[in-house]
This record gives structure tokens, C-alpha cells and sequence, in this order.
């Protein structure tokens, strides 16, 4: 059995695309990165976490399967060491886009998969890099409206809208989504389930 510890709907999405069937188990965790944490401990710390939450969830249901395996993912978006999460307001969007405006950032995401006991408890995570076109401030105004950068990481989308800032990537597309692909299909092949054989039976 395996368990998606996420709320996020692209993540469900992604992971239908390589494993038929999973529970979605989200996990509310405390998203705060302590005091000089850099990026890439701070998203495999989030994965982790979010994992663990899961499996502390899971652990007050009644009928549990034996076995079960929890996969928990972060994407943040960093910019000159700094981490950009989710805007809480339009200023805080409008200082995220403008920071990005015109250059090159990294999109970090962490992946992590554990089993119920945590005995075998693997993470990775997987640097991306996004090129934006210069960005106005009235461009910025508008996209706030579409509703769509308020719950992502750096305030945008590249599955959407914000695909019209995005100039090059060089990395993962699906990674910069929320859940690299590559290596999910690699993690899950070391937990048994192995996505061309499980998609492909009847
Ligand atoms: C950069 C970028 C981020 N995002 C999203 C992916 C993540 O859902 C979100 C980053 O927030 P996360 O904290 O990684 O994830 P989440 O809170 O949405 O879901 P959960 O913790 O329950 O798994 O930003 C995009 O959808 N497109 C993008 O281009």
C-alpha cells in the first residue's frame, strides 16, 4: 500500500502517472525554516517531516496494512540562498516576482519515503534551474488576480500562467511541479513497487 502525505493536487496528479493506486494522507507540519538552515536541508527536512506526520496519522486508524509505504515531497523556490515560499499577501508575492524578475533562480524539491517503522527511510532532493524574463510590476498585479501564484512556492506556476515568465529551465520539469518523476519511480523501484509493471497489469 502506498501513501501520499500531501495535500497538493499536482503531486496526487504526478504520482497517478506512475502508480495506480494510493492513499493521499495529508500532513500539516510547521513549515518555518530555523535560523541558517540551508535550502537543501531545510526541503529534505519538510519531506521528512511531512512523511513522519503521515505515518503518525496513519497510526491512529484502526485497520492498518502491514505493509505500507509513505512518500512526502517540498518544493521551494530559492533565490540568492534566500527561501521563497508561498506568498501570504500581494506585497509578499509582488517582492517574490520582482526578486525574480529578469534572472536565474534554483527550484529545490525534496522527495522522502519511509516505511511505518522508519526503518528503511530514503531522501533525495533535486536542484533545478529557472530563467524568468523581466516581469512588470502591473504583469505581477495581474497574475495575483488569476489566483493562481497564492499557493505555490515563489508565487508562480509553470504548469500554468506563469509559464509566461518562465524564459529556460534546465533540470526537471516535473521536479519544479512538485514531484520529480525520475527519481519517485526510482525510490518507490527500491520499496518493490515498480511503476511500468504496476501500470501495465489489468
Ligand atoms: C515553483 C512551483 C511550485 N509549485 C507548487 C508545488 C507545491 O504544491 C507548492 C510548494 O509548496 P509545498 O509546501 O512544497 O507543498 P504543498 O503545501 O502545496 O503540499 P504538501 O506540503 O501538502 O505536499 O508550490 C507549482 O505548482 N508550480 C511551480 O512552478
Amino acid at each position: 500500500m502506498l501513501v501520499l502525505a500531501s495535500a497538493s493536487p499536482r503531486r496526487k496528479e504526478l504520482l497517478s502517472q506512475l502508480v495506480k493506486a494510493f492513499t493521499v494522507l495529508p500532513a500539516d507540519i510547521d513549515e518555518t525554516p530555523l535560523q541558517q538552515e540551508p535550502p537543501k536541508d531545510y526541503v529534505i527536512r519538510m519531506a521528512a517531516e511531512k512523511a513522519r506526520a503521515a505515518v503518525m496519522k496513519y497510526q491512529q486508524n484502526d485497520d492498518q496494512a502491514s505493509s505500507v509505504v509513505f512518500i512526502a515531497s517540498d518544493t521551494s523556490v530559492v533565490v540568492d540562498g534566500h527561501i521563497l515560499g508561498k506568498p501570504s499577501s500581494l506585497e509578499d508575492s509582488r517582492g517574490m516576482l520582482r526578486r525574480l524578475s529578469g534572472r536565474t533562480h534554483q527550484v529545490l524539491t525534496s522527495l522522502c519515503l519511509t516505511d511505518l517503522s522508519g526503518e528503511q527511510q530514503v531522501s533525495v532532493c533535486v536542484t533545478n534551474e529557472v530563467s524568468f524574463r523581466a516581469i512588470s510590476d502591473v504583469e505581477i498585479d495581474q497574475y495575483w488576480r488569476t489566483g493562481e501564484p497564492q499557493d505555490k512556492a515563489g508565487s508562480y506556476a509553470i504548469q500554468g500562467l506563469g509559464s509566461v515568465f518562465v524564459r529556460s529551465i534546465s533540470g526537471s520539469y516535473s521536479a519544479i511541479v512538485g514531484l520529480p518523476l525520475f527519481e519517485t519511480a526510482q525510490l518507490l523501484a527500491q520499496f518493490g513497487i515498480h511503476s511500468l509493471e504496476d501500470m501495465s497489469h489489468e
